[in-house]
């Protein structure tokens, strides 16, 4: 670019209400106010007549050939914003329409093709970044110059993925079996520096954002959390033993000896998915049944300046091997589906964070966030043709990205304001999620995914000038969370000598000891619900034979009742019958009596006479 461009450039970075910035303009060619008096900057330029026009304010760039990776080999002191990182993903025919400047720092595009939609993007544009990594470069050299230095500076940071769907976000992360991606070997980092002072038990956690200390039943509450967390991820016993010889031989990861300090490691995985927020470590409720773990929609809290999302879970881990496990059962939980561009496309944004809470016995608590967040790819859903679901998801993915830029684009300009509100994070759960790191609070690293095809040209072009934007933040100094303690629980942790094997001993078999009293107690009560049940049977059934023999006894004796009713009835009735036809029988004579009346006296003497002379006859005889 000679001068003639560089005035262009300068009447093109006239800032208007009605046309947005164009990123891919270094800030260093941008108008400055002249207000204040800047001491150094006439003596800095003109010590380096020789700096490249392109390259930022990483002044100790090695200048070298493309086709290695280059480094700032900077500080965290030199630079106040978050470091961009541009990595080329390996093709078969790579386009001409992206190179690399000679100190390797910027990417040149200038598209010779007619795909391009307007004029615009047809001119030559310029992206700087803290390093270009092009294809040639392994995972090795990614993570020894964007995260190995922020993993010895023990501070938050927040270390992102960004680029087109397939450019190799998911792969630079994460790698495979043979070339294992930042995370792995961050973990690796991590477990080698603090291997000497790692505490055996989950006695300081993050609760709410806040460094607790935990109580001895809340400790074995997160032991079984772990337990049971562990038994239902999928061995990779071989697969770590592999990827530990693979970093081994590619790093020298010292060890970090503190005697006073105790160090415990915690991670937990959350996807966005639809703007939902997923545990992806949540226990189920049946263990058995790992398909069917309840997807619930957790929150995200900011408690003055603290973010967190409340109830996810968070699992105490002793070795990277755990760690590592834990990603993959998140891995198998979180959203992957095939796409006509990624045959395994991530359709969510997931965050993979290990904290590191110390504790030192001077009663000081320090926590190291790292935070390692894959974003899903940006998609051009006409191009692709994507329909139903995968659209909605590609419109929620495309959604959550545009605000990402603004609150980036917000973000490099709010400095100047003093004023954070300017930063619209809270129009996604992401930016949300990421809002320490969007703040300048946390550290934040980006490295940005690109497919060197003529294809992706301008979705490509989309993507750098995102990177661009981040590229020319400019944060306040990031902030190392840590507090004292005024908690007594900790004076007797603080009594603890981390070297003092026997009390070590006594520790762990003082907590085996109650987890074996938790589960004898769970078999206690396993047992006599077993035995109440045996004996509501036992009950049920011999109330049921106690009721049959009463129901067959009152039967018969209503049976009997019942006869003997009967035979009075009968009785009673023959008996009323009997008397009845006596009546009648009298009233009959009474009747006869009335038909034939008897004879008046006279007769009547007449008869008593005739009768006695009858009965003298009889006599005489
Ligand atoms: N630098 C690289 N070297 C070798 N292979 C790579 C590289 N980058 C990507 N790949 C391969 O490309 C494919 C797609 O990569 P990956 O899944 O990481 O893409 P992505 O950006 O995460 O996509 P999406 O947003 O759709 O999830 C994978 O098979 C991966 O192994």
């Amino acid at each position: 670019m000679d001068s003639k461009e560089k005035v262009e450039v300068h009447k093109r970075e006239m800032r208007s209400f009605l046309m947005a910035r164009d990123p891919s303009i270094d800030r260093r060619f941008r108008p400055r106010p002249n207000k204040k008096l800047r001491l150094f900057d006439d003596i800095q330029e003109s010590e380096d007549d020789s700096y490249s026009e392109y390259s930022d304010t990483e002044s100790d760039y090695t200048p070298n050939a493309a086709s290695t990776a280059t480094s700032t080999g900077d500080s965290s002191s030199t630079e106040t914003g978050p470091q961009v990182f541009l990595r080329l993903r390996p093709v078969t025919d790579p386009s001409k329409a992206y190179t690399v400047s000679d100190d390797g720092s910027v990417l040149i595009t200038s598209c010779k093709i007619d795909s391009t939609s307007n004029n615009v993007n047809r001119m030559e544009k310029h992206f700087s970044f803290s390093s270009i990594f092009d294809s040639c470069v392994g995972q090795r050299d990614i993570y020894d110059i964007c995260v190995g230095p922020k993993i010895l500076e023990e501070e938050c940071v927040t270390i992102m993925t960004y680029g087109t769907s397939g450019s190799g976000k998911t792969f630079t992360l994460l790698g495979d079996d043979v070339r294992a991606g930042i995370i792995p070997r961050a973990l690796e980092n991590v477990f080698t520096i603090y291997k000497e002072n790692l505490y055996h038990a989950p006695k300081l956690k993050l609760v709410n954002g806040c460094i607790t200390f935990l109580q001895d039943d809340a400790t074995l509450n997160e032991i079984q959390v772990r337990k049971k967390l562990l038994q239902l991820c999928p061995d990779i016993t071989a697969h770590h033993k592999r990827l530990k010889q693979v970093i081994d031989g590619d790093h020298n990861f010292e060890v970090k000896a503190s005697p006073d300090t105790s160090v415990m490691v915690w991670v937990s995985f959350v996807e966005i998915y639809n703007e939902l927020v997923h545990d992806l470590l949540a226990i189920p409720p049946r263990q058995e049944k790992l398909g069917e773990v309840p997807r619930k929609n957790l929150k995200i809290v900011c408690n003055k300046g603290l973010v967190f999302v409340k109830g996810l879970t968070s699992v105490f881990v002793k070795t990277s091997e755990e760690a590592l496990q834990l990603l993959r059962l998140g891995q198998q939980r979180s959203t992957y589906a095939s796409t006509s561009v990624n045959a395994n496309s991530s359709r969510s944004h997931c965050v993979f964070t290990v904290d590191i809470l110390k504790y030192d016995r001077s009663g000081m608590t320090t926590q190291s966030s790292y935070r390692f967040c894959d974003l899903a790819g940006s998609e051009r859903v006409i191009n692709t043709g994507t329909t139903g679901l995968r659209l909605k998801e590609a419109k929620n993915i495309n959604t959550s990205l545009m605000v990402l830029g603004r609150c980036l684009d917000a973000a490099s300009t709010s400095h100047k304001k003093k004023n954070n509100d300017v930063i619209p994070y809270r129009d996604s759960k992401l930016t949300m999620l990421l809002q320490a790191a969007l703040l300048g609070k946390e550290k934040l690293a980006m490295i940005v995914t690109v497919t060197p095809v003529d294809k992706y040209y301008e979705e490509n072009l989309n993507v750098l000038n995102f990177a661009s934007i981040a590229k020319n933040i400019i944060f306040k100094e990031p902030v190392i969370k840590q507090h004292r303690t005024s908690f007594c629980g900790f004076m007797e942790f603080s009594k603890m000598e981390p070297g003092d094997e026997y009390k070590k001993q006594l520790e762990e078999e003082n907590v085996s000891l109650q987890l074996e009293i938790e589960r004898l107690k769970f078999d206690h009560v396993l047992q006599m619900q077993l035995l109440e049940e045996k004996l509501r049977k036992e009950l049920t059934d011999t109330y049921q034979e106690i009721i049959k023999d009463t129901k067959k006894q009152l039967e018969e004796e209503c049976e009997k009742k019942l006869y003997l009713a009967n035979r009075e009835w009968e009785f009673k009735l023959s008996s009323q019958k009997r008397r009845y036809e006596e009546d009648i029988e009298d009233l009959k004579d009474e009747i006869e009596d009335l038909k034939n009346p008897p004879p008046s006296d006279a007769e009547s003497v007449e008869e008593a006479e005739e009768s006695k002379s009858s009965i003298e006859i009889l006599d005489d005889d």
